[in-house]
This record gives C-alpha cells, structure tokens and sequence, in this order.
C-alpha cells in the first residue's frame, strides 16, 4: 500500500493547524515535517515548539525530517513536541549509528535520508537499523522544484540492496517534486512513502491531488 505524506512546507504557516487538519481531511497517511536549520539547507522553518503547537490538530503521525546539522542535539526535544517518526541525514550526522539508536531509545522507529548527490550505499551500514530509507528526489530547502529524473534509477539500486538483505519491508520515501506523473515513476521504481508539498497544497482539490498519487 502507498502511503501518501503531504509536507507542510507548502502549508499556510499563519493558519498551519488548519492546514494540518486540511491534509487529514484530503486522506493523507502521515504528515511529513520539514526541519531545516540554515545550515544544513539553505532554509529555516521551525523547532519543536510548533510541533507541539500543530500537535492536537490531528491523530495522523508526525513524520518529522530533520534537515539540520547536529540532530542529536534536538531529537529528545522532537520526540517530547509529538514527533512519531524521525529521520535523519546521513550527511549531517558524524555518528549515524549513534544518533538513528538515539531515535530508537526514544522509542521512535527512525530512517534515515541522503541528497540526490550522495551515493545510495551511504545507507548501507545502517539498513539493519532503521525501518525508512528516504531518497530525496530534489536537493532538499525549498518546495515545488522538479524531480531529478536520476532518482528512478537510485530507487532501483536501493530496491536491489534491500532485497539482497532480506530488507524488503523497509519503507522507501521520495520527497521532492513528486506530483501525480512523477508519482507513477516512483512508485514503479520501489517508493512506497510518497512525500508531496506543492501538488497537495497548491491544488485546489487536495484530497483528488491525494488520490491521484496512489
Ligand atoms: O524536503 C522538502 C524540500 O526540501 C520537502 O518535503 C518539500 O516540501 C517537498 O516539496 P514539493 O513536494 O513541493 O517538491
């Protein structure tokens, strides 16, 4: 099954519960959080406190992506703000193994997530460890930017390692221009947790802008 994970990046931030509400209400599966830091990305969005602001405006789980440098030093507090899922960048993280345990003492089942430019058998060393790996589909900031066609084949690659470990209940996220034509490409190529901000939000019928991605 698809699970459809519409980014409140692309949301109303002055009447962001609101819009977490509208993603529920288009049937979206998990609402996925951008954290961004202006150092990891060239972008800021917010910390925990909004988190737990936007907290009670749905029982969908949070599936917080942080795109920040240093995680370790903000999981405990993502966890506490209503975090239910948290993924990582392997880039940003000196000590990956450390800091996906660090997400798994808290309870939280962790993924963990690579840029476009980074080698797919980056995530080798932790597969065992996590229970999402997400490929980004654009270099990670900013929505609504297109879809580095590349990324299909980086799908296969991991869909091929998966299977060679036994690994193929692992989740597999794209994120990153993905709309209802490239949804269709993803999908074909092994994604099965399909983010989209620009598509869910920019449309004017979001829960057939939801539909349309399965
Ligand atoms: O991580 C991201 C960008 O760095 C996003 O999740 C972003 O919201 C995807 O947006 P879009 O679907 O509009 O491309």
């Amino acid at each position: 099954m698809t699970i459809i994970a519409p980014s409140i990046l692309s949301a109303d931030f002055s009447k962001l519960g609101e819009d977490v509400l509208a993603a529920e209400q288009a049937g979206g599966d998990w609402i996925h959080i951008d954290i961004m830091d202006g150092h990891f990305v060239p972008n800021m969005t917010f910390g925990p406190i909004v988190v737990d602001s936007i907290r009670k405006y749905t029982k969908l789980p949070f599936d917080v992506h942080l795109m920040i440098e240093k995680p370790e030093l903000y999981i405990p507090a993502f966890v506490k703000a209503g975090a239910d899922r948290i993924t990582v960048h392997a880039e940003a993280c000196v000590h990956l193994h450390r800091v996906i345990h660090l997400i798994k003492e808290h309870g939280l089942p962790a993924g963990v997530a690579i840029n476009p430019g980074t080698p797919v058998s980056a995530v080798e060393p932790v597969l065992e460890d996590v229970d999402l790996v997400l490929l980004m589909t654009v270099n990670p900031g900013f929505g609504g930017q297109s879809f580095i066609p590349q990324s299909a084949a980086r799908l296969r690659q991991l869909r091929t390692m998966l299977q060679e470990r036994g690994l193929e209940r692992m989740h597999v996220q794209v994120d990153g221009g993905i709309n209802a034509e490239t949804a269709a490409i993803v999908r074909e190529a092994g994604a099965n947790v399909l983010v989209a901000g620009n598509y869910v939000y920019g449309s004017a019928d979001r829960a057939a802008a939801v539909a349309s991605l399965r």
